[in-house]
């Protein structure tokens, strides 16, 4: 199904309903800190799992247990969609 940008309004009620994300040069923007370097990557590879099974990948930097992630979606000349507050709301399942 072909997805579409979210209106601004759209945006701010995912905001609500998730953990610490916000909108960052305009793309859902967070940054996670795990307990140690092995449990970011093991995080990693399970949202890369899910990135892939979706089709719909993030953007992220890992420095020992952190990971800063960026997520847009790139078909959409990068704009927010539902694909990426999905993404989004399983990483935060994921991180625990
Ligand atoms: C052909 C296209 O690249 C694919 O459908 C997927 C791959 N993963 C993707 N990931 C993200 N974030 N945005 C996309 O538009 C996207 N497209």
């Amino acid at each position: 199904m072909a997805r579409r940008k979210l209106t601004e309004k759209e945006i701010q009620t995912a905001l609500e309903e998730l953990t610490d994300w916000a909108v960052v040069d305009g793309k859902l923007h967070k940054a996670y800190k795990f307990g140690s370097f092995a449990q970011a990557i093991g995080w990693m590879v399970s949202v890369a799992l899910f990135a892939d099974k979706t089709d719909h990948h993030p953007e992220w930097r890992n420095v020992y247990n952190r990971v800063w992630v960026d997520l847009a979606t790139h078909d959409l000349d990068d704009a927010i969609s539902e694909l990426d507050v999905k993404l989004a709301r399983q990483m935060d399942k994921l991180a625990g």
